[in-house]
């Protein structure tokens, strides 16, 4: 018998962008009406890369929720090669900061004031992994000689592994994950080690972007790989291990700037966030394994009580809208005026 309604406690998106200034308008209360924590990615001009930072950001973001929700922003400060071990300790001394997030220098939007030098940077690694203070990673190399679908796997050979080598418990989250290599790359290591997986991974590989003409919306760093390693995220996400686990990824930019001859990077999926990731539970015959992956795994890793309310989803068709407006003008959401199964009840 077909499943029609699924109840699991309240999900956390754990990899999220809300940008800042009249745009939470729209970001804050999109995630907020599903999920009950995010991780707030700081790449913003100029980057969040202190605690005080944090916490103003964190106000901002407070301020844009809808009255009475209780959607709780985590946040990532940002690393740069001036983050000094004073800041790892401040860091860990703040409730409301979960850790770090490596971005290399030019990788993708915003990260210029990125890290240019991953080894430059061992003493804060180590302060990180004795205050277990989590670094979450961008993980893909920038130089022009790497080929852009093979930038995860030789940043992963390159910095990550050896990383680990030299600080092996330190806690480590490969974000938004694209490539069978990330799949055997978390799963060989230890429980210190985990990934996030976004819906357009799950759902699409780079046939999605490319094939019939460029699709601008499905365009999102690090880039739709080939269909094998699709099928691998898939299988891991399903597997049941608790080393995967949900990160949207929602990463809103303006349609002018995705239609145009030079677009930004980043899916804006959060307004069908869960539904996105139903889908594709579904297309799995899998459904009895979202609650862990949305709603469990994640918060485990970081030591955080999972969720005590719960939400529910219910099988009836919908379509994605094809713009919403916004204070920057019109967005087009991730999957826009496609149809989804499931929704919030
Ligand atoms: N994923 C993206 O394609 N874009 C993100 C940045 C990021 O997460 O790499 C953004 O901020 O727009
Ligand atoms: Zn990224
Ligand atoms: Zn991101």
């Amino acid at each position: 018998m077909q499943v029609t309604e699924l109840t699991i406690p309240t999900p956390d998106d754990w990899h999220l962008h809300l940008r800042d200034g009249e745009l939470l308008a729209t970001t804050v209360p999109a995630t907020a009406a599903v999920f009950g924590r995010a991780v707030i990615m700081p790449n913003l001009v100029p980057p969040v890369t202190s605690v005080e930072q944090a916490r103003a950001y964190r106000e901002r973001i407070e301020a844009a929720r809808p009255a009475g929700n209780s959607f709780e922003p985590l946040m990532a400060l940002y690393l740069t090669q001036d983050t000094n071990i004073e800041t790892v300790q401040a860091a860990a001394a703040d409730p409301h900061v979960i850790g770090f997030k490596l971005y290399p220098s030019g990788a993708t939007t915003n990260s210029a004031a990125g890290v240019t030098d991953v080894n430059g940077l061992d003493a804060v690694f180590a302060e990180m992994a004795k205050l277990q203070v989590p670094l979450l990673v961008h993980g893909e190399v920038t130089t022009a000689d790497v080929d852009i679908f093979d930038r995860e796997k030789v940043f992963i050979d390159n910095y990550l592994r050896p990383l680990l080598q030299r600080h092996s418990t330190l806690k480590l989250v490969l974000e938004h994950i694209t490539t069978a290599d990330a799949v055997a790359f978390v799963e060989e290591h230890g429980n210190n080690v985990a990934a996030t997986i976004t819906p357009q991974h799950l759902l699409m590989n780079r046939n999605h972007l490319l094939v019939g003409g460029v699709r601008p919306h499905n365009y999102c760093l690090p880039i739709l790989k080939r269909r094998e390693h699709q099928l691998e995220l898939r299988r891991a996400a399903v597997s049941g291990s608790p080393k995967f686990f949900l990160g949207t990824d929602s990463a809103p930019h303006a349609q002018s700037k995705k239609e145009t001859a030079c677009g930004c990077a980043g899916c804006y999926s959060a307004p069908a966030a869960l539904p996105l990731y139903a889908e594709f539970f579904e297309q799995m015959d899998a459904l009895d394994k979202l609650e862990n992956f949305a709603s469990g795994f994640g918060a485990d890793f970081y030591g955080y009580a999972r969720a005590t309310s719960t939400v529910t989803l219910v099988r009836k068709p919908w379509r994605v809208p094809e713009s919403l407006s916004t204070a920057v003008g019109p967005m087009v959401p991730y999957w826009a005026g496609e149809t989804l199964n499931w929704q919030l009840e």
